[in-house]
């Protein structure tokens, strides 16, 4: 655990960047500081690892004072990922990723293991050991940072804006590999953000910063989306936050049983739809969804592809009431496809997630 007590930072200038800071964050769990530009994020974060010296106050790391240690031995027991990775841009990934594993004194072959053994854990395997960091994209540049963090196998991972660099399709995945990543590992990890969703969805623990350096909140992401402390935090949080908190309960929703069309099987004429309703769900031989098609105006034959109406989301069974909602909303049948290891469990229609968000009457924004 690391915990921060009481922490401030007073630059020469004057400027306080961070004031009285207090705050734990747990073993094995992202923690999350966020909060806009010029709060202090980045001070606090760059004081766990005394890249910048605290003004007055203690950082703790499982009981122990920071400053006690000498700061060369406390950064190898910690990793650093920052913004556009900090790549040394004349050596090659591999040679890149080395570079820890050689500071905690292990010797090349080891080294070597080690870097091949965490570009893999990354999705980079093989050939991309070779390359310059210019010959990657922007995402792959940021998961050689990641890589070369977990190289140093540290007990501690500090990462600044790790993903904003990126474009949001690749930002996604990336976040969510990382969560992944993180879970598997059970790494500690401190992350700055200036992205409150980014927060939200990899954070256990969110710490909201306001500028001064002063904590707002600290909470679960769940929590601060249903009780946000303040006017600032609300605002910071954002206006749909009511149905973001969502993405945080999983309730069961009773599925209905739909019988599906096979893809090229022959289509049933518009006559034999189930009473008023046009709509019927495609599959593939193996139960997965493939699509919609609307069966007035289908022109007989095998169901194709280019008969498929696409566009909505699919709902994991067990998954969260924002993900059911979502996929009921924006299927052209209006009924959500709900898959259980990508097969068909069965639909759901909004109302009826909705029904159940008024029966448990959570979350309250
Ligand atoms: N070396 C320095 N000397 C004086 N003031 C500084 C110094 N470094 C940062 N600051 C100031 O301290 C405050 C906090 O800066 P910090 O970089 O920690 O914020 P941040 O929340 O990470 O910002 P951003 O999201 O814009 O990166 C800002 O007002 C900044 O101008």
């Amino acid at each position: 655990m690391i915990r921060l007590e009481g922490v401030t930072k007073r630059y020469a200038d004057g400027t306080v960047a961070v004031d009285d800071l207090t705050l734990e964050a747990p073993t094995g769990k992202i923690t999350v500081l966020v909060g806009p530009s010029g709060c202090g994020k980045t001070t606090s974060l760059r004081m766990i690892n005394r890249m910048i010296e605290p003004t007055s106050g203690r950082i703790l790391i499982d009981g122990d004072d920071t400053a006690d240690l000498p700061a060369a031995q406390l950064r190898r027991g910690i990793g650093y990922v920052i913004q556009h990775a900090g790549l040394f841009p004349h050596r090659t990934v591999l040679s890149n990723v080395m570079t820890v594993p050689r500071l905690r004194g292990r010797s090349r072959a080891a080294a070597r293991d080690r870097a091949m053994e965490v570009l893999e854990l990354v999705g980079l395997p093989g050939d991309y050991a070779r390359r310059y960091p210019s010959q990657l994209s922007g995402g792959q540049q940021q998961r050689v940072g990641v890589a070369r963090a977990l190289a140093g196998d540290p007990d501690v991972m500090l990462m600044d804006e790790p993903f904003s660099a990126v474009d949001p399709v690749v930002r996604e995945s990336l976040q969510d590999e990382f969560a992944r990543l993180q879970q598997e590992l059970g790494l500690t990890i401190v992350l700055v953000t200036h992205d409150i969703d980014e927060a939200i969805k990899l954070g256990h623990r969110v710490a909201v910063l306001r500028v001064g350096g002063r904590l707002a909140q600290f909470s679960a992401p769940d929590e601060l989306l249903a009780h946000p402390a303040d006017d600032f935090v609300a605002d910071f949080v954002g206006r749909d936050r009511g149905y973001r908190a969502l993405s945080f309960v999983s309730e069961e929703v009773p599925l209905h049983h739909e019988e599906p069309i096979r893809l090229g099987a022959d289509a049933p004429g518009p006559g034999t739809a189930d009473g008023a309703d046009p709509w019927r769900l495609v599959v593939d031989g193996e139960d997965h969804p493939q699509g919609w098609v609307h069966l007035p105006t289908l022109e007989g034959g095998p169901v194709g592809r280019a008969d498929l109406q696409l566009g909505g989301t699919l709902a994991d069974r067990g998954g969260s009431l924002r993900t059911l909602l979502d996929a009921a909303l924006s299927s052209p049948s209006g009924r959500g496809v709900v898959v259980h290891e990508g097969r068909l469990a069965g639909t759901v229609r909004a109302d009826e997630v909705v029904s159940v968000i008024q029966r448990t009457g959570r979350p309250t924004p």
